[in-house]
């Protein structure tokens, strides 16, 4: 094997040498792969008409020379046939090397791995002995839910006793609604405790971790953890873990997580851990599973029906359908909303409580104005209905701030209160929240129910909202629950929001999201079986008639579905239109603004603002991290944004600041290159404020938009893309995901990616054959060469199964 790097071309060497005992004809040679970038030349010009011969110890030159411009990795196969001698009868031998070539920048040799990947190895546990636990320091400021009741914390044993078929296999109904979803919990939650143990580091000297001291704060130990900026295990501020010094066994010490950094975690100990530590001390390590979101949801199902939220889930059963209400013609805050009569309509319907009970839905594909269809009816309720209180939420932190932003676009910052958990890094608090949120300085406040309730709008993820049930907010303080992206999450955990704090009578509940969007992201393949997999808003829409369409059309009482875009350009939404949203989705974006990437001299077709970039990467991993990155689809994203970032302000085109361009990957150690060469970048061409170029995963893009959206797929090996789903990552085969990533861009949408892998699922395949048909394909591209290696191995009478397995093979490189 040879491995080069060079720029654009490079010649090498090969020796074919006869190291037997007895003559032998050369007769033929080729390469099977990438025959456009590499070019074979010997002086004999040896052919099958015209064979070489070669004596023992004789040896012969044969020059490669690679070609090549587009950045990526290239490996081939050189085959060379022999005969003994030239009988027509005498039976050819075979020789096969292979040979890679890379063609890598400068900024490529940068961000190359730092180290070989070495995984940790899964350590096998033994019965733990009893041992003395000495508790940690908590981070300051850190609140955790102490008083929310535990709710009974089954045993296993019990467990296999609750495993009742027939509860899980029975549909969900209001009568056994508690204890379905309780059991489903706890399938979610055992699955949760089988992953977390695959991450302990075990007491033995060759597998166990090393921590250092914080060099900012001397209190705090750090612990490297490959994979915990990927949930990989997933680990939040104020959780917890063990370590036991390697070679002891009485003592362990607990040290709660003071904040997690890309792939560390800083922790707090005892001192009288930190007295005896020293620089390089090893340990082994335990992770545990943080209760309190499961617990939350506990909660919330047992709740809902203490509570009777029947009333808002169920409400349909009879014949209890209400009148249809008096609307009031209100002047909206976004006057764009009353040139679209249905989102017109629906702050109508949502400010006159038209379906009390009920929640009220509004859904429909992306950029059709969910989000700020429920900000506008969030904002009207305020304005007329003096005695409201509002809790406004969504499943992420970056989709309530979001929410929050837009509330405060037209609502005094005053009356709004932006409320964050213990967990969540005080850096990642957008400026413009700070002034009407609970960080106070480094530190999270928790006012007092009292201070709490004189908001008139409170916005917080699901999952904080149950501190707010936690507190003893009263049931009915707040007259409307709204939650958007609600078809990210699971059914208990939309629901924390309501049951404790909506009065089932007078309340109401807004849910607005996609079910073609990201849905809830579950570990246990039997919670996803038996029905945890679908949203609460999914199973209102599928479960109850007034939610469908009759007679072809929806009642606006109860839902309203949106189908204009004000988001992309045409070309953008062409595909996710077609494979998921029936071709209904209409395009209504401001024209000047979609078209304002249509004439970049860089489009590979002028007026079609969508690329496709074939690049020949590699997925690689560095050091101990399971995370993947890919170096050449980095080099060529930079490559793009230095050319946006460089025609802004040129004549005929649209300004753009770094803030304009998103760009989206799907693992957490691409996102970490990306940002190390923005970095490179921002400082080569003296570009400002790059750090508001948003680099990100899918999730934190949902409800997001930018005038451009990059996209880095980073998957180059076919063999990865089960470990992909069996971790919820990447978006090959992620129909969802793919919905989202492509559907993000205004104006600009380039998809840098491996096509070969690529074109392995059927939804990237369809999106690679609009690209090339529609002449926005650029980059490598393999299909004629298949063809050319099934003729070649012909020639030689070769097994493709064989030869092609060595190239699809990752670890093949290794091997030689
Ligand atoms: N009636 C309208 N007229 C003009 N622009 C609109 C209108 N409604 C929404 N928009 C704009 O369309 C874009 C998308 O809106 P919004 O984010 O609310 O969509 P969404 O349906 O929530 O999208 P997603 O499903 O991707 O979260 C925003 O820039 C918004 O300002």
């Amino acid at each position: 094997m040879f491995l080069f790097y060079f720029f654009q071309q490079c010649v090498i060497k090969l020796n074919v040498k006869n190291t037997g005992t007895e003559p032998v004809y050369f007769t033929y040679y080729t390469a099977l792969h990438w025959l456009k970038y590499f070019t074979l030349m010997d002086e004999h010009k040896v052919t099958k008409l015209s064979p070489l011969s070669l004596k023992p110890g004789d040896s012969y030159e044969i020059q490669v020379q690679f070609n090549c411009s587009l950045v990526g990795f290239y490996p081939a196969t050189l085959a060379f046939e022999f005969k003994p001698d030239l009988q027509p009868s005498s039976a050819a031998f075979y020789i096969v090397r292979f040979i890679e070539a890379q063609c890598i920048t400068s900024l490529g040799l940068e961000l190359a791995p730092e180290a070989p990947y070495k995984p940790r190895s899964l350590p096998v546990w033994t019965a733990e002995a009893p041992c003395e636990i000495v508790d940690g320091q908590q981070p300051e400021g850190y609140h955790p839910l102490l008083n929310i009741p535990l709710i009974q914390t089954y045993s296993l044993p019990y467990i296999c006793v609750l495993f009742r078929r027939a509860l899980l296999e029975s549909p969900l109904s209001w009568e056994n609604y508690t204890e379905k979803f309780e059991l489903l919990l706890y399938l979610e939650e055992l699955q949760m405790e089988v992953d977390i143990k695959r991450y302990n580091i075990p007491n033995d000297e060759k597998e166990c971790a090393v921590m250092y001291q914080d060099p900012q704060n001397k209190k705090l130990l750090v612990l490297e953890v490959p994979g915990v900026s990927e949930n990989r295990p997933s680990v939040l501020r104020g959780d917890q873990l063990l370590v036991c010094p390697v070679g002891e066994t009485k003592v362990k010490y607990r040290g709660y997580v003071h904040c997690v950094q890309l792939d560390q975690v800083k922790l707090g100990f005892s001192s009288k851990l930190l007295d005896r530590f020293i620089e390089g001390m090893q340990f082994s390590v335990e992770f545990t599973v943080n209760r309190l979101t499961v617990r939350l949801q506990h909660r919330a199902a047992e709740l809902a029906t203490t509570h009777r939220l029947g009333k808002v889930f169920h409400v349909f059963t009879g014949s209890t359908i209400p009148t249809f209400p008096v609307l009031c013609l209100c002047k909206l805050f976004d006057c764009k909303l009353e040139r679209n009569p249905e989102q017109y309509r629906a702050v109508q319907h949502i400010v006159a409580g038209s379906s009390k009970p009920a929640p009220y839905l509004v859904f429909g594909p992306p950029g059709t104005g969910k989000t700020v269809t429920l900000v506008e009816a969030i904002k009207q309720i305020e304005k007329t209905e003096h005695s409201c209180h509002i809790l406004a939420c969504a499943p992420s932190n970056s989709a309530t701030d979001l929410l929050c932003k837009k509330i405060l676009e037209h609502v005094d910052e005053h009356k709004v209160y932006r409320m964050y958990a213990s967990s969540w890094d005080p850096k990642m608090v957008p400026g413009e929240l700070k002034a009407c949120c609970n960080l106070v300085g480094e530190c999270y406040t928790f006012p007092a129910k009292e201070e709490l309730m004189k908001y008139r709008i409170m916005v917080t993820t699901l999952f904080t909202a149950g501190r707010l049930v936690t507190g003893g907010i009263p049931t009915g303080h707040f007259t409307h629950v709204f939650v958007d992206e609600a078809g990210h999450a699971v059914e208990p955990e939309c629901v924390i929001p309501l049951a404790g704090l909506l009065n089932a009578e007078s309340g109401q509940v807004v849910l607005a999201g996609d079910p073609k969007q990201l849905g809830p992201i579950l570990r246990s393949p039997f919670a996803l079986k038996f029905g945890m997999g679908i949203s609460l808003l999914e199973r209102l829409m599928t479960d109850f008639p007034v939610y469908c369409k009759e007679d072809g059309v929806f009642n606006n009482c109860f839902v309203t579905k949106l189908l204009c875009n004000y988001r992309s350009h045409p070309a953008i939404l062409k595909v996710p239109n077609e494979l998921f949203y029936d071709g209904e989705l209409q395009v209504c974006a401001d024209e000047i603004l979609r078209n304002s990437y249509c004439r970049w001299e860089y489009l590979p077709k002028m007026g079609f603002p969508v690329i496709f970039h074939g690049v020949a990467g590699i997925d690689q991993r560095e050091k101990t991290s399971p995370s993947f990155f890919n170096v050449a689809e980095v080099e060529v994203l930079m490559d793009y944004v230095r050319k946006l970032l460089l025609s802004h302000g040129k004549r005929g085109l649209s300004t753009i600041a770094p803030r304009d361009i998103g760009i989206i990957a799907p693992y957490r150690k691409q996102v970490q290159k990306i940002r190390k060469a923005l970095e490179k970048v921002g400082k080569d061409f003296k570009f400002k404020n790059m750090n508001t170029l948003k680099v990100g995963s899918v999730e934190e893009f949902q409800g997001q938009e930018r005038k451009v959206i990059m996209v880095s797929t980073v998957r180059s090996s076919p063999d990865y893309t089960d470990y992909d789903k069996m971790f919820n990552l990447g978006f090959v085969k992620n129909e969802k995901r793919f919905n989202v990533a492509v559907t993000r861009a205004k104006a600009l949408l380039i998809v840098v990616g491996n096509p070969v892998v690529l074109n392995t699922d059927p939804t990237w395949a369809h999106f690679i054959k609009y690209c090339q048909d529609e002449g926005g394909y650029t980059g490598f591209t393999h299909a004629e060469e298949d063809e050319d290696v099934v003729a070649r191995l012909a020639v030689l009478s070769l097994e493709i199964g064989s030869v092609i397995q060595q190239q699809l093979d990752p670890e093949w490189r290794s091997d030689m």
